[in-house]
């Protein structure tokens, strides 16, 4: 039986006085790189938000990691990060580690394993106020990943990165997910949710169109996401 450590049925949300997710569908497996995709002012951190708990005016099953969404047993096993790095910026890499480690009760092992799985192993000593901003994304990261959680939500991760980088984190997501965690992550650059294996499109609070990268493509016949998430928006207005 596929294992789903997400479950979002018939979602709605309401912030500032109006419904900006309106009946949305998402689920997320074992092992699982999802993308959600789509533009600005979509819905996107706010469905994120849900997923971990942390919104209200919410509406709807949710379901994470067989249990509810933001219920005491779930919270420490996700994995969140929002564009705004929480990190220490007067602490080097390892010292903000360190610190989000012994909050969650692991140790120097784990601290060295997500400095390494995000490529930060010879900067572990830098001071993150001088790390570069992708290098603080990083660091961010990393400190999601100490307590090796089943589910990892990344909110925009790679945005005002550069190509390399985002390349690079892409891969780091495949990795984790490879490794048995459900990897949630949204972007605004739909060519960059190629590298997942489902992505959902979202646009106006509602999931356009979710499938594999491959099968969007071959739905819309058009040959990237970006230029699919074009042609289910003409279709939806003819
Ligand atoms: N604090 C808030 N109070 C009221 N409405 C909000 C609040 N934050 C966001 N919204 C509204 O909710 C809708 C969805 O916003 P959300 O931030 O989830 O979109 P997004 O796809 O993540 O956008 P972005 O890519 O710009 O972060 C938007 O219409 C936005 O104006």
């Amino acid at each position: 039986m596929e294992q789903h450590v997400v479950e979002v049925t018939d979602l709605r949300v309401t912030r500032g006085g109006r419904e900006v997710l309106h009946g949305v569908d998402l689920s997320v497996g074992a092992g699982e790189l999802v993308g959600v995709v789509g533009p600005s002012g979509g819905g996107k951190s706010t469905l994120m938000r849900s997923i971990v708990g942390v919104q209200s005016g919410v509406q709807g099953s949710l379901r994470v990691l067989g249990e509810e969404a933001g219920s005491p047993g779930v919270r420490g096993r996700v994995g969140y990060v929002t564009q705004a790095a929480s990190i220490y910026h007067d602490l080097t890499a390892r010292e903000n580690l360190e610190f989000f480690a012994a909050i969650l009760g692991v140790g120097t092992a784990e601290v060295r394993a997500a400095l390494a799985t995000v490529d930060l192993a010879h900067a572990a000593d830098q001071v993150v106020g001088t790390m570069s901003g992708g290098q603080q994304s990083r660091v961010s990261l990393a400190t999601a990943l100490l307590n090796d959680p089943p589910l990892l939500v990344l909110d925009e991760p790679t945005v005002g990165l550069d190509p390399v980088l985002r390349r690079s984190l892409w891969a780091t997501f495949g990795d984790l997910a490879s490794r048995g965690a459900g990897v949630l992550v949204s972007t605004h650059v739909m060519d960059e949710a190629e590298r997942c294996d489902r992505i959902a499109l979202l646009r106006e609070g509602e999931v356009m169109a979710t499938g594999t990268p491959a099968e969007l493509l071959e739905r819309t016949g058009a040959d990237s996401v970006e230029a699919a998430f074009l042609v289910l928006i003409d279709e939806a207005a003819a």
